[in-house]
């Protein structure tokens, strides 16, 4: 059998496909999906030399030694057949003739749904060839009968394995029950010589589907073929073992990854969120980052609150301590010393406690203190550490001082300049300034400028001039507690390479100075002096400080140097500069009022940096040999002096200059302030006149506006009113021309009257004339006809007049008048209507009839008849106007009243005579009359006079109306 290659590799199954299949060992395994709800079936072939397949063709495992076929089971049987090699995966699978499971090969996405996709019908069978002649064991798994033919424990189909039947008659219900796969186990079969099995199926209903066919060896095999195949069983499955613990590995660490990958994609998952849900609190952040710039600022504030602090503090030890602090250090021993064995007087045991013992002879010892006391082991750095925090006073505005003193050969200028390779103070304390002011960079500016001078001989030579100077350098006062050299160079310095080029400037004049330098710079005063202007950008404070860094010349006795002549002079200048500042310390140290620093160059120059109010630190230089025991003890007594002055506290060194411009312009800004103050008093003030005149202003407006307002309405109802008035207008010219009208056709009528009048009265005459003739031959008549001739045509002629006048005052005045009447009352009606008084209007005065006029009213609308009422009522009241008319009719009144007159007279004639006679009779003085007696009477009675005539025109005008009356006359 061929060595089985990894069981994973399923994909290759089509690499060998042999038709017919070569057998390469004695078992066939075809195994079903033998799980039990029978709906999935694998046929699983496992031909030795191929590698395990799957997908419908080969789908499952075989232990070494067997072969796997797959097959067809549900349509053209065998459907593909291929020669594999067995893999062997599980023991279980082979024994005691168990059914291949191919449950894994399900897990693993390996169901066989095609095999349900064809159904046989009818007979079918299996042919499996090259099979080794022995004993076999056949299973044969049924994934799904369908039974469509059989009521139930019908026989399906018999099956035939090598001619021989093993299954007929089966009743499926009382075998497997419903729903479960039908399974034929361990049917024995025999190979023969043909190396062949076959198995049939007859008699079949419905759809059976093979899902396996598992043929195997029997029990019987030979041990060493079961001890090969066990050996080679166990070597493969501790190689599948090695494989899946290798491949779990691989699937672990992949799980891991993916696990890492899901986190990951979670955790980058929530930031997009968070970045999401982020976007819109950016204003958050922002006034988040406004709080936080504004809390730096108030930590900053606080910062230099703090530091301002620190700063008391500190000086507040340093004042605890004394502002002058003496540090003492000893040289180690010279070569020359050593060699000459000299011994060493000085006892550093209690160094750290600042204690230093001298042994003065024998065992005798003097304990001198000091701030701190500096070994020979002690080098630069440990020096400066300590005098660091002096120095950086300065850039806080104090004044400070620091000399080295002692005896020529113990280090000071070592200590203060030190080799190149090994600096000393100098150095190290403008590297310090330096940095620190660096540090200090955003709340102050500093203005570093560096002088270098030297004292000799009582003289004081700038060695950073370029040329010697012309005179002597004095030192002056400049304002109250500070000195200055005037002319004196002060070289400005912004790091510390310039500085470095200035002091080695320095330097080099010293040198070029004196012939011998060591010797030279012994007797000569170095000084360096470090002028620092600060302005603190906080508070804006402004300070001017130095720092003077100072080399004395040695301190040793005249008599021990024997000097003469020039040296003698140096060596007394020397001594006099230090007693002088022996004195000067003294003097700080009795608190005397008056501290001598005049009495030397050096400390006049000292002066503002030496006691008071500045901060002073020595360091005093011993040499440890026995050789300088008593110029040790000299410098170390002298510093113990120094150590014991008490100073005031530090007071820092205002910029006066700036304190005094400062002032100036707080002067300047106060008067303008003051200025601007008053300007502003000045404005405020007439913005409130302005406040309170716009107040007013607007009040007016307000008023005017309401006025406005008011007055518009006002227009709006007179606009009304004159359009109202105006349609009145318009009624009335209407109304008079109806009333010109009736006065045209009333005028007719009197016209026609008229005619008729003069008709009658013509008539009459004539009439008169015939009665005047026929009583012509009467006495008085005749004479009475012609009198009433006349009187007639003075009646006529009156009548005319009448007329005429008549005629002219209705014509020119009454429509006139009328017409002016309108329009007075007009105005009348405007004001009455403005005062609210009904108005009358009288008929009569329009000249009209009553009844006409009743007629005419009833026609009109009530506003008519009440503007025609308030007409008459002005009429009424302008009678004056209305005398022609009043005339005229005075005379038809009278004319009424005579002919009353007349008619009672006729009425009187007219009684019968019997009557008159029991008039007569009953008055008894009647007497019986002649009629025409009676008549003549009558007319005698009536004489022709002017009321006569006028009783007749009355008559006239009264008959006119009464037509019946007029007869009567006429007839009589
Ligand atoms: N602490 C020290 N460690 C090593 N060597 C030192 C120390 N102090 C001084 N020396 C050495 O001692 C010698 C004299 O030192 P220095 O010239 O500084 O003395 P000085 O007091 O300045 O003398 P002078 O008063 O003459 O100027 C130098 O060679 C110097 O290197």
């Amino acid at each position: 059998m061929a060595e089985t290659n990894s069981t994973n590799t399923h994909c290759q199954s089509a690499q060998t496909l042999l038709n017919p299949i070569s057998w390469s060992n004695n078992n066939v395994i075809i195994g079903p999906d033998n799980n039990d709800d029978a709906d999935s079936a694998d046929l699983a072939l496992c031909v030795p030399g191929s590698r395990l397949v799957r997908t419908g063709f080969v789908h499952s495992t075989s232990s070494a030694g067997n072969t796997m076929l797959l097959v067809n089971a549900g349509g053209e049987a065998p459907m593909e057949r291929r020669d594999l090699d067995i893999q062997v995966l599980n023991d279980r699978f082979f024994h005691g003739g168990d059914v291949l499971r191919t449950d894994e090969n399900i897990a693993e996405g390996g169901s066989m749904p095609w095999i349900y996709q064809s159904a046989r019908f009818g007979n079918f069978s299996y042919r499996f060839e090259n099979i080794p002649p022995g004993e076999y064991l056949v299973d044969l798994h049924f994934a799904e009968i369908i039974y469509t033919n059989g009521p139930k424990g019908m026989r399906l189909f018999d099956v035939f394995m090598q001619e021989e039947k093993v299954l007929s008659e089966l009743d499926i219900y009382s075998v497997v029950g419903a729903n479960k796969a039908l399974q034929l186990v361990d049917a024995r079969v025999s190979v023969g010589g043909d190396g062949a099995i076959v198995i049939r199926f007859e008699g079949v209903n419905g759809s059976p589907i093979v899902s396996g066919i598992c043929i195997k060896q029997s029990a019987d095999f030979p041990d060493q073929v079961i001890g090969k195949r066990e050996a080679e069983f166990r070597d493969l499955s501790s190689r599948y073992e090695h494989d899946k613990r290798q491949w779990n590995a691989v699937i672990e660490k992949l799980e891991r990854q993916v696990k890492t990958m899901k986190q990951e994609h979670t955790l980058l998952s929530y930031e997009a969120r968070k970045c999401a849900d982020s976007i819109p609190e950016l204003d958050k952040m922002v006034s988040a980052v406004q709080a936080l710039v504004a809390q730096c600022d108030d930590l900053k504030l606080k910062f230099s609150v703090e530091q301002a602090k620190r700063k008391k503090l500190y000086n507040q030890i340093q004042e605890a301590k004394g502002n002058i602090r003496v540090f003492c250090r000893c040289r180690p021993m010279r070569k020359d010393e050593l060699s000459a064995r000299h011994a060493t007087v000085v006892d550093f045991d209690a160094a750290q406690d600042g204690e230093l013992g001298i042994l003065t002879g024998g065992a005798t010892k003097k304990i001198f203190r000091f701030d701190r006391v500096y070994t020979p082991k002690d080098n630069q750095v440990d020096v400066f550490a300590d005098a660091s925090p002096v120095v950086v006073s300065v850039l806080d505005g104090y004044n400070v001082c620091i000399f080295a003193y002692g005896q020529t050969g113990t280090g000071k200028t070592f200590t203060m300049e030190g080799p190149e390779q090994n600096r000393g103070v100098n150095y190290r304390t403008l590297e310090h300034l330096f940095k620190i002011a660096e540090e200090r960079r955003e709340t102050f500016i500093y203005d570093i400028s560096v002088s270098v001078l030297e004292v000799y001989n009582e003289q004081i030579r700038d060695l950073l001039a370029s040329s010697p100077a012309s005179k002597k350098l004095e030192i002056r006062q400049a304002s109250e507690g500070v000195h200055h050299v005037p002319g004196i160079v002060e070289a400005k310095a912004e790091n510390i390479s310039e500085v470095w080029s200035v002091l080695q400037a320095g330097s080099n004049a010293r040198a070029t100075g004196s012939n011998n330098v060591n010797e030279h710079s012994s007797r000569s005063h170095c000084m360096l002096c470090i002028m620092v202007r600060a302005k603190n950008l906080m508070n804006g404070e402004c300070t001017k400080s130095k720092l003077w860094l100072v080399d004395l010349a040695g301190s040793e006795r005249l008599a021990k140097t024997e000097v003469q002549s020039d040296r003698l002079k140096e060596a007394q200048n020397i001594n006099r500069s230090l007693s002088a500042l022996g004195d000067v310390i003294s003097a700080l140290a009795t608190k005397n009022n008056h501290i001598p620093y005049r009495n030397s160059k050096l400390t006049h120059l000292l002066q503002d940096s030496l006691g008071g109010d500045s901060k002073t630190l020595m360091f005093v230089q011993i040499s440890p040999s026995e050789q300088d025991l008593s110029e040790t003890l000299s410098s170390l007594n002298f510093a113990t002096r120094v150590r014991g002055v008490e100073l005031g506290p530090a007071r820092k060194q205002s910029d006066m200059g700036e304190v005094q411009k400062i002032k100036s312009m707080l002067d300047k800004v106060k008067q303008e302030l003051r200025s601007k103050e008053d300007a502003l008093c000045k404005l405020e003030e007439t913005l409130h006149y302005l406040e309170s005149k716009g107040k007013s202003k607007d009040q007016l407006f307000r008023t005017q506006q309401e006025k406005f307002i008011e007055l518009q309405d006002q227009l709006d109802s007179k606009t009304k009113l004159c359009r109202q008035l105006e349609k009145q207008l318009l009624e009335l010219s209407e109304e008079t021309k109806g009333k010109e009208e009736i006065c045209s056709s009333l005028q007719r009528k009197v016209k026609e009257l008229e005619n008729k009048l003069i008709e009658h009265g013509y008539a009459e005459s004539m009439l008169l004339q015939k009665k005047a003739m026929q009583v012509e031959h009467e006495n008085n008549l005749k004479e009475r006809a012609q009198e009433f001739e006349h009187q007639s045509v003075i009646l006529k002629q009156k009548v005319k007049e009448l007329e005429n006048k008549l005629k002219m005052k209705e014509e020119a005045n009454e429509i006139h008048f009328l017409q002016k009447k309108v329009r007075e009352l007009e105005g009348k009606l405007r004001q009455q209507e403005k005062e609210g008084e009904p108005l009358t209007f009288s008929v009569e005065n329009l000249g009209a009839t009553p009844c006409e006029t009743r007629s005419w009213l009833r026609a009109e609308t009530p506003l008519s008849t009440k503007r025609l009422n308030s007409s008459n009522q002005v009429m009424n009241q302008e009678s004056d106007l209305l005398k022609g008319t009043d005339s005229l009719r005075e005379l038809r009144r009278r004319r009424e009243w005579q002919s009353k007159g007349i008619e009672n007279n006729i009425l009187l004639s007219k009684t019968p005579l019997p009557d008159r006679k029991i008039l007569s009779t009953d008055s008894k003085i009647v007497k019986p009359v002649d009629p025409s007696r009676a008549l003549a009477r009558i007319t005698r009675n009536t004489k022709p006079s002017s009321t006569a005539s006028r009783v007749i025109s009355n008559n006239k005008s009264y008959r006119d109306q009464v037509p019946g009356i007029k007869s009567k006359i006429w007839l009589r």
